[in-house]
């Protein structure tokens, strides 16, 4: 008999991409729980990559999980979009503004982690759709990673992500695990796609600009 289960948990690049399309309402709101998916479709796809990169999937789990909390929680009304979550921890002071101290694990210091990471996203797939047949993807990771990411993390972590970036499959093996077609299909979709990450990117930088919480520590 077939597994279902299994075939749920094989990652595709496609359905990700309509994770992050859905998670843009008509208002321009960003709804968490579609945001907190598309994360979770990527994340399965780094674990299929490999253990080297379990530190990384193991945070990026641990913040989806925080968020999914307050998705199920008796205020879970107010975490329905990234606006509307902002509004009510900053509006009930639930974050720590300047130092880290009551609210270690608030929605809007841990969704802006997966915020900051969607640039790096953005930056590597970018990187990804324009690279030749021979492209090298860690350079590509590594030189998104340095341009985004790597600016909030301290030596530590970036040494440790440089060492797991080392272990990325090459652009063809990349592009099967991605699971989305033929290379030029991959391109293609990825064409599709980045508009729209850049799209949720920016409307999320922008409330965050806006309220003064793109440096929460
Ligand atoms: C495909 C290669 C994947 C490379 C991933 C590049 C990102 C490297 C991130 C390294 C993070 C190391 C783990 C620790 C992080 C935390 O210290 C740090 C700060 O948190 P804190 O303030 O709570 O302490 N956390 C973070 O910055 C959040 C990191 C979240 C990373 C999520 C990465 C998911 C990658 C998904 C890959 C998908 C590839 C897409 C192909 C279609």
């Amino acid at each position: 008999m077939a597994e279902p289960a299994a075939e749920e948990q094989r990652f595709s690049l496609r359905e990700v991409l309509d994770t992050f399309r859905s998670c843009l309402s008509e208002n321009r709101e960003v709804l968490v729980a579609d945001y907190v998916a598309g994360w979770r479709g990527l994340v399965r796809f780094l674990n299929s990559l490999g253990s080297v990169f379990s530190f990384i999937s193991k945070d990026a789990t641990n913040k989806i999980q925080i968020l999914d909390n307050f998705l199920q929680s008796e205020n879970r009304v107010h975490y329905a979009s990234v606006q509307s979550m902002v509004q009510f921890e900053l509006e009930n002071e639930l974050v720590d503004l300047t130092k880290r101290g009551k609210f270690p694990e608030s929605g809007c210091r841990t969704l802006l982690r997966l915020h900051r990471a969607l640039r790096w996203l953005e930056l590597f797939l970018e990187r990804l759709r324009t690279s030749g047949e021979d492209g090298k993807t860690s350079a590509m990771c590594s030189e998104a990673y340095n341009e985004s990411l790597a600016q909030h993390h301290p030596w530590i972590v970036r040494t440790a992500a440089g060492v797991a970036f080392c272990a990325l499959p090459g652009r063809a093996t990349f592009f099967e695990v991605m699971n989305a077609g033929a290379p030029d299909q991959v391109v293609a979709m990825l064409g599709d796609a980045l508009p729209l990450i850049s799209e949720v990117y920016q409307v999320v930088e922008d409330v965050y600009a806006h309220n003064d919480l793109l440096q929460l520590p």
